[in-house]
């Protein structure tokens, strides 16, 4: 059962802020094996200052994060990566770089010798990246983009992958696209935390946080967060 199952990542207590701002206030969060956890937020709650400080591009002021047995705190982000937490930001390529040479810098993070066999298998999953391996990033699509950020990121092989809005900038028909190739990779196991504004993610969500102001304010399954009235009524406009 997933309830029972040990936390993969989990946060605890967790202030984090910018100079004299504190943005975050005493944020909990677990992801387990294999779970998809969706954070939604408004603009500016905070959810990307959580994931910052999970993955460690900023520090947590108090509180403490822990990769399955170890204590990631204070670890660098480099560090926590080879533990199996591998971050997607929104600007997740290097616009120079052919789509193959983009893959190989995130399997490079593993210190891969020939990460040949994993790129294939990236391909396999995103066979539009393929088709255009020579090609530099910066002549793909935004969508397209956006699979070569989720094959970069998945070429480092994590355990945890860290998404901070998969579907900033893409149409509607590109945002479905994404949410099926996230269903796809949890059909394989890996765990997910994606922050997000856009609902549409619920559909492969095994849990909900919602922030509000810095702080949890609801943390539970899609079902249970549909049946809270006032939650319902700010995520999904009904009444
Ligand atoms: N580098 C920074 N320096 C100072 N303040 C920052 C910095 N980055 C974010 N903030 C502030 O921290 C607060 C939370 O921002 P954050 O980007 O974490 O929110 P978010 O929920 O990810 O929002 P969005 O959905 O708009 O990306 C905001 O008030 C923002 O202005």
């Amino acid at each position: 059962m997933l309830s029972e199952a040990a936390p993969l990542m989990k946060a605890v207590g967790v202030d984090a802020g910018y100079g004299t701002m504190q943005v975050l206030w005493g944020v909990d969060l677990d992801v387990r094996p294999g779970e998809t956890v969706l954070l939604l937020g408004a603009n500016g709650a905070g959810k990307t200052t959580f994931l910052k400080s999970l993955v460690g591009l900023i520090e947590a002021r108090h509180g403490s994060i822990r990769l399955a047995d170890t204590d990631v705190t204070r670890m660098r982000s480099s560090d926590r990566m080879r533990l199996g937490m591998t971050y997607m930001s929104e600007l997740a390529v290097f616009p120079d770089l052919s789509i193959e040479e983009n893959i190989r810098v995130g399997a490079q993070a593993l210190g891969h010798a020939d990460p040949g066999a994993r790129v294939e298998e990236l391909y396999g999953i995103f066979p539009v990246l393929r088709d255009k391996r020579r090609a530099p990033a910066s002549s793909l699509s935004g969508g397209q983009r956006k699979m070569l950020g989720i094959a970069k990121a998945l070429a480092a092989e994590p355990k945890l992958l860290v998404m901070d809005e998969p579907s900033a900038g893409l149409s509607p028909l590109f945002v479905k696209e994404v949410i099926r190739i996230l269903s796809d990779l949890r059909g394989r196991g890996l765990a997910l935390l994606i922050a997000e504004q856009n609902i549409g993610f619920l559909e492969v969500a095994t849990r909900v946080f919602v922030l509000e102001g810095g702080r949890i304010r609801f943390s539970g399954t899609v079902a249970e967060m549909t049946d809270n009235e006032a939650l319902r009524r700010a995520y999904f406009g009904l009444k």
